[in-house]
């Protein structure tokens, strides 16, 4: 692998668009992955069978394994056990306190004009969990656990099929309290949930990350069922000081780039020893971990690199336009840089505050959007699992304190049984 660092003032046109307009493989596939949709929508659970063993390799037997789950959870390692619970825990505190309240208030000065909004969970959710190179429990945690807290009645889980099914991620569905685990993964998961099959019931929204084909297949379901957003393979940008310990910054792009060949992952600093640093750290790191081939591949993509910027408010540009999923900020003063950057799904601040601790246990969501998609959005969270409602009643003199602007608007736009229905209520 040859890492160089680039000088940000010197990017071409081309490999500013690679960092900026990337998409992580997304578009290469959706043509296949729209035919898989399509068939998984005619042929339900044969073609989910057909697919699992094209792409998954395992001949599935029940794609319904709900009941695997409990099992699992009574048959894993206790320290496993206790880190899923430590971890579940924290994620439904976070996101008890994203939990909407309704509400009325009175508006208006001479009769009561009472509006408001009120709450209600959607009826039924599909949470993808990812599991193709790696297994994702976190993920499992990350969707479920929102859902139930909105109080969705029925969660659906669909992840990939295994033979046996990773132990761990039934557990930690089993914690999350999902309703329904189905053995399907990829995009042929997302139609399974979007379109229902045999054996999957159809949900009304599918949430949840993945790698290209199932960023794809959320992408092409979109418009047939409610999505969250494209939670496609993992990103990190690291905006980084000359205070900054250049193997931490190092080992958060690696941790990401562990995910998938098609992971982006930047830094970008005004200090061009740090830069320099990184570089030697990335190298030096990449070779020590388990997923070389995978890290080494996300390195070399256009859409990673370590770059120089010629200040920080250079640096803070980047940022801002780069809308990073996951943006770290290890400076002198990291408040002062964040207040610049608008666009991120989640922050990471300071030199203790790895992505890691996201992604598992501080409590925050990991299911974020990627692509620029945090121009935007921002991640998973309860309101993705509600909806709202807007309520009102008003009194005769709340009415009659409109009526004038009322009926005027509704004559301007030529919709005069509109005015009428407001005046046919002061006519004797
Ligand atoms: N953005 C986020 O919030 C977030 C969070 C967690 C994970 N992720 C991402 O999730 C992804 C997990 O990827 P993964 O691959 O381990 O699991 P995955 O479950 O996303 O994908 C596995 C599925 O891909 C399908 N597939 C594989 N090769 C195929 C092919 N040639 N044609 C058609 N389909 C094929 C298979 O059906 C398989 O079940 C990573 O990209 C990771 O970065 C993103
Ligand atoms: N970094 C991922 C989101 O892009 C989430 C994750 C799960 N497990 C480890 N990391
Ligand atoms: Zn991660």
């Amino acid at each position: 692998m040859n890492i160089e660092v680039r000088e940000l003032a010197d990017l071409g046109t081309d490999a500013r668009r690679a960092f900026f307009e990337r998409d992580a493989g997304v578009e290469e596939v959706r043509s296949d992955v729209r035919d898989i949709v399509e068939r998984v929508r005619r042929e339900g659970d044969v073609a989910v069978r057909e697919f699992s063993k094209e792409f998954d390799g395992v001949q599935v037997g029940n794609i319904d394994v709900t009941d695997a789950a409990e099992r699992a959870y009574d048959e894993i390692d206790d320290d496993v056990r206790e880190a899923i619970e430590a971890a579940a825990a924290n994620v439904r505190e976070f996101h008890e306190t994203q939990v909407p309240e309704d509400w009325r208030e009175e508006f208006g000065d001479a009769g009561t004009r009472e509006l408001g909004r009120r709450y209600r969970p959607l009826d039924r959710v599909g949470v993808y969990a990812p599991g193709g190179t790696a297994a994702y429990p976190s993920s499992v945690l990350m969707g479920v656990i929102p859902a139930k807290v909105a109080g969705v009645e029925h969660v659906a889980v669909a992840t990939p099929p295994a033979e046996p099914m990773n132990p761990v991620t039934l557990a930690a569905m089993h914690v999350a309290g999902a309703d329904a685990v189905y053995s399907v993964g990829g995009a042929q998961g997302i139609a399974a949930l979007a379109y229902g099959t045999e054996t999957v019931k159809a949900v009304q929204k599918v949430v949840g990350p993945g790698n290209k084909w199932v960023t794809a297949a959320k992408a092409e379901v979109r418009g047939d069922v409610d999505i969250d957003f494209l939670a496609g393979p993992s990103e990190v940008l690291v905006v980084a000081d000359e205070t900054a310990e250049a193997r931490f910054v190092a080992a958060d792009l690696v941790a990401q780039a562990e995910h998938d060949p098609n992971a982006s992952v930047v830094a970008v600093t005004d200090d061009a020893d740090l830069a320099a640093e990184v570089v030697a750290e990335v190298e030096r790191q990449a070779g020590e971990r388990e997923r070389t081939e995978t890290i080494e591949a996300a390195l070399e993509s256009d859409a990673s690199g370590v770059l120089l910027a010629r200040s920080m408010s250079e640096a803070v540009l980047f940022a801002e336009e780069y809308a990073a999923e996951h943006l770290t900020i290890q400076a002198d003063d990291d408040e002062a840089l964040l207040d610049r950057i608008d666009s991120a799904g989640s922050v990471f601040l300071g030199p203790y505050t790895p992505v890691a601790a996201g992604d598992y246990a501080s409590g925050t969501n990991h299911v974020l959007p990627t692509g620029g998609g945090a121009k935007r959005q921002g991640g998973l969270s309860v309101d993705h699992f509600v909806r709202s409602t807007t309520v009102q009643r008003l009194d005769r003199e709340g009415l009659s304190e409109l009526s004038e602007t009322i009926t005027t608007l509704a004559e301007a736009e030529g919709l005069d049984a509109h005015a009428q229905s407001v005046r046919e209520r002061f006519e004797e």
